[in-house]
């Protein structure tokens, strides 16, 4: 702050005020004034330059606490919204799960009756024609008493796992209820769809489960109807209920299609 030429200037004038063969020198009251002043001005500003330096080291502090608080409520920030991030994947996940099972059987894995009504209501809505195919096996009741219901599971898994491997990929085949499926073959004539249902009976009769190794095998019959035009599924599908029920009565192991 004081320069040392100044500090030695001062130190000279202090002296020379001091000085007693001085004292009736008619330049010392006015310089004696003029030291006096110069003192007081310096201490001022040593004051001042005191006051700034303080408030700047606590602007900095200030400043850095304020960072310190930012830094770390973003950190609480981030972490909030992983943890939200990860809450609202979850609860996507679970919600298709949810969608999942609500929509398909739990044994076979197949869509439901929900998903079928939903598949056949957008078939209807679209004005697309169609053809219904309804497959039931044959003497399943005497699978299940003669070998267990496990049996007749393991038999259903795996006629259905060979039922999804013989679709194309345009067709959906639903679990209609028990030992009953439903296949819906959009855009497909009657007789196209005949040939993918006989195609599909054929490899379901070589699907065959071991008890005791032993091998079992079971063959399926089917009522196949295509929609007529202005029909509802319902209609479509009681027509292709009959004609299962008349390959049934016929002796059963064949498909029988309903009259377009
Ligand atoms: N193991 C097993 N059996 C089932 C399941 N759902 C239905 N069933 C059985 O399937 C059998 C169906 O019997 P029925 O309706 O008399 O028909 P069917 O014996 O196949 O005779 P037809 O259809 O006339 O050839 C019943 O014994 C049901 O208990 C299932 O999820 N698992």
């Amino acid at each position: 702050m004081k320069s040392r030429s100044e500090e030695g200037l001062l130190q000279r004038v202090a002296a020379l005020l001091a000085e007693p063969r001085h004292a009736d020198n008619p330049l010392r009251e006015a310089l004696e004034a003029l030291y006096l002043q110069h003192r007081d001005q310096r201490e001022q500003l040593e004051r001042l330059v005191n006051i700034s330096d303080r408030y700047q080291a606590l602007a900095r502090e200030a400043q850095q606490v304020t960072q310190k608080r930012y830094e770390r409520s973003l950190r609480r920030q981030q972490k909030l919204s992983r943890i939200s991030d990860g809450y609202q994947a979850l609860i996507c996940e679970r919600n298709q799960t949810l969608h999942e099972e609500a929509h398909h059987d739990a044994l076979t894995a197949l869509p439901n009756r929900r998903l079928i009504d939903e598949h056949l209501a957008r078939l209807d809505r679209d004005k697309r024609g169609y053809t219904l195919a309804l497959l039931d096996i044959d003497h399943f009741k005497q699978i299940n008493d003669a070998h267990g219901h496990d049996v007749g599971d393991a038999l259903l898994v795996a006629i259905t796992q060979t039922m999804r491997e013989s679709l194309r990929d345009y067709d959906l085949c639903g679990r209609w209820g028990g030992e009953e499926f439903l296949l819906m073959l959009g855009d497909t004539p009657l007789e196209e769809a005949s040939r993918v249902v006989e195609r599909m009976r054929a490899r379901l009769a070589r699907v065959q489960v071991f008890m005791a190794g032993q091998p079992l095998s079971v063959t399926l019959s089917a009522g196949l109807s295509e929609r007529r035009e202005g029909e509802s599924h319902l209609d479509t599908l009681k027509r292709a209920d009959q004609a299962l029920l008349r390959a049934k009565r016929d002796g059963r192991d064949r498909s029988r299609l309903a009259s377009h």
